[in-house]
C-alpha cells in the first residue's frame, strides 16, 4: 500500500474532522484509533489516506513527541508520500503546548528544515489575517477560547505562539501574496527557508486561499495545521477526479440495517441548541446525574429498554447530559468537575456497549471526550470514512463493517445536525 497523504492528529474528533475533508476532496480515507491497528487493515482495501488519531494535545511534551514519532513511523511503513500534522483550528495550545515541539521532532525525523502552519478553516469561520487567528470574526484571545479549561488562549498571534513553543522563527505570508497564487506562496516559502525561518504562517481568509496553499504546499514532506489545509492539499492532488470521487463517496454510503441512538455528552453552546431542537422532533431523555452516580446499573438498564422501544424506522432516540453553562457549573460544584466528567463519560461508554449488544449499530455522539470514551467502549480500532454530514463531521464505518458512527466536535454542525445526520448524506465539499 502506498498513501498519498498520512495524517497525525492530536485529538480524536480532530482526526475525524480532517478525515471527512479528505474524503470530500476525493481521497479514500481510513482513520486508525489505535495506531498499531494499521496491520489489521485488509490487504485489498484501497486507501489513499490514513489518519492516525492520537490524544497528544494536552499531555506531557515528551510523550506527545514520542507518540507522534511512533505514528510517523507507521505512516512511513505505509509509504506515505507526505505527512500532515493536524491540530485544532483554534490552535488550542498555549506557550507550554505541544505543537512546536511535535513539529520540530517531525521535521528532524523527515530531515526537513521548514514547514507551514495553517490552522485556518474558513468554512467554520476560523481565519488567519496577518498571522493572527480569528474565530467567528473576533481575535482568538477575545473568543470563547480565552476561557478554555485546559488551553486558555490569551494570544492570537500565531508567530508568537509558535516561537514560544518551538525551536525556530516564524514568518507570516500576508494575504496580498496568497492572492497572487500558489507560485508566489511557494517562492515566499523558499525565501523564508533560505533565511533560516522554520515556520511559515500564511494568511487564510477563504476557501480560495486554501486551494492556493494546497497547491503551493502539496510537495512539502511536512505540513501542519487544521482540516482546511488537508482539504486544500487533497484537492490539489485530486483536482481532476474530485467531483466524481465526491459523488462516488456519497453513492457508496448505505447505512447498516440496525437501530440508531444519539448520545450527547457535550456541554458546548452549539450542542445545547442542537439538543433543544432535536427534543422537539424525536424521543429524548435527559441524564439524571444523581442516578448516574448512585444507581448506574439499574439506570442503564432502564435507558436501554427505553431506547429499544423506539421503532427502528423512527428518528433515533437521544440520551443527553448536555446542560446550560450555569447548570453545569452548579453540578460541578456539587459533585466535583473531574469526578462528574469521568462518571458521565463512563456511563455513556457502558450504555453504548450494552446497546451494541442489543442490536444498535448506528451511533451519533456529541463531544470530543465523550466520543473517545464511546469509541473505545465499542472497541473500534479504525473507521472507513464516508461523506460529511456537516463540515468536519463525516459518517464513518468501523473497519469490521458492523457499525456506523458519527462523532461531532462540540461546536460543529448547525441546529438541525442530529436529524440531518439521519435523513441526508450529502457531501460538503
Ligand atoms: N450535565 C453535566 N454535568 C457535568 N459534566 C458534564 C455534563 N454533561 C457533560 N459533562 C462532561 O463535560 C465534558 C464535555 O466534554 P466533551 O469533550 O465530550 O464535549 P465538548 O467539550 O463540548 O466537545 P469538544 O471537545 O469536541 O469541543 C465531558 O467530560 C462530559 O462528561
Ligand atoms: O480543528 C478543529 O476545530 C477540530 O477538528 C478539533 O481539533 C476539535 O478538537
Amino acid at each position: 500500500m502506498s498513501l498519498r497523504i498520512g495524517v497525525i492528529a492530536d485529538d480524536f474528533t480532530g482526526a475525524t474532522d480532517i478525515a471527512g475533508f479528505l474524503v470530500s476532496a476525493g481521497l479514500r480515507t481510513v482513520q486508525l484509533n489505535r495506531p498499531g491497528s494499521a496491520r489489521d487493515l485488509p490487504e485489498d482495501m484501497a486507501v489513499d489516506a490514513v489518519v492516525i488519531s492520537l490524544k497528544t494535545r494536552s499531555i506531557q511534551r515528551d510523550s506527545a513527541v514520542e507518540e507522534s514519532l511512533r505514528a510517523l513511523r507507521i505512516l512511513q511503513d505505509l509509504d506515505a508520500e507526505r505527512i500532515l500534522f493536524k491540530y485544532c483550528s483554534t490552535f488550542d495550545s498555549t506557550a507550554e503546548g505541544n505543537i512546536g515541539p511535535v513539529a520540530d521532532a517531525l521535521l528532524e525525523a523527515l530531515e526537513e528544515s521548514a514547514t507551514a502552519m495553517v490552522p485556518g478553516l474558513p468554512v467554520n469561520d476560523r481565519t488567519v489575517y496577518r498571522g493572527h487567528l480569528f474565530v467567528e470574526g473576533v481575535p482568538l484571545h477575545e473568543s470563547g477560547m480565552r476561557h478554555h479549561p485546559v488551553t486558555p488562549m490569551t494570544d492570537s498571534n500565531l508567530m508568537r505562539l509558535t516561537e514560544a513553543q518551538g525551536r525556530g522563527t516564524a514568518r507570516n505570508v500576508p494575504c496580498g501574496v496568497v492572492n497572487r497564487g500558489s507560485r508566489a506562496v511557494h517562492e515566499a516559502f523558499q525565501e523564508a527557508a533560505s533565511d533560516g525561518v522554520r515556520y511559515l504562517v500564511p494568511d487564510t481568509l477563504d476557501d480560495n486561499h486554501l486551494d492556493v496553499l494546497g497547491e503551493a504546499f502539496q510537495d512539502l514532506r511536512l505540513v501542519t495545521g487544521g482540516s482546511g489545509i488537508g482539504w486544500g492539499i487533497a484537492r490539489a492532488l485530486t483536482r481532476r477526479e474530485a467531483a466524481g470521487a465526491r459523488r462516488a463517496a456519497a453513492d457508496r454510503w448505505r447505512f447498516t440495517s440496525g437501530r440508531g441512538v444519539v448520545l450527547s455528552g457535550s456541554a458546548s453552546e452549539m450542542t445545547n441548541r442542537q439538543v433543544d431542537h432535536y427534543r422537539s422532533v424525536a424521543p429524548a431523555r435527559a441524564l439524571e446525574v444523581p442516578r448516574v452516580l448512585d444507581d448506574a446499573e439499574a439506570y442503564r438498564r432502564e435507558l436501554r429498554e427505553w431506547v429499544l422501544r423506539t421503532p427502528p424506522e423512527d428518528l433515533a432516540p437521544l440520551v443527553y447530559a448536555t446542560v446550560e453553562p450555569e447548570q453545569l457549573k452548579s453540578l460541578q460544584r456539587r459533585h466535583g468537575a473531574d469526578e462528574l466528567s469521568r462518571a458521565i463519560e463512563g456511563f455513556f461508554a457502558d450504555l453504548a456497549s450494552e446497546l451494541r449488544e442489543h442490536g444498535v449499530t448506528r451511533f451519533i455522539v456529541a463531544g470530543g471526550e465523550t466520543s473517545g470514551a464511546v469509541t473505545q467502549a465499542l472497541d473500534v480500532s479504525g473507521f472507513e470514512v464516508g461523506p460529511q454530514i456537516a463540515p468536519g463531521v463525516p459518517w464513518t464505518r468501523s473497519v469490521d463493517g458492523e457499525l456506523d458512527i458519527a462523532l461531532k466536535s462540540g461546536n460543529f454542525g448547525d441546529v438541525e445536525f442530529f436529524r440531518a445526520a439521519q435523513v441526508e448524506v450529502t457531501t460538503h465539499a
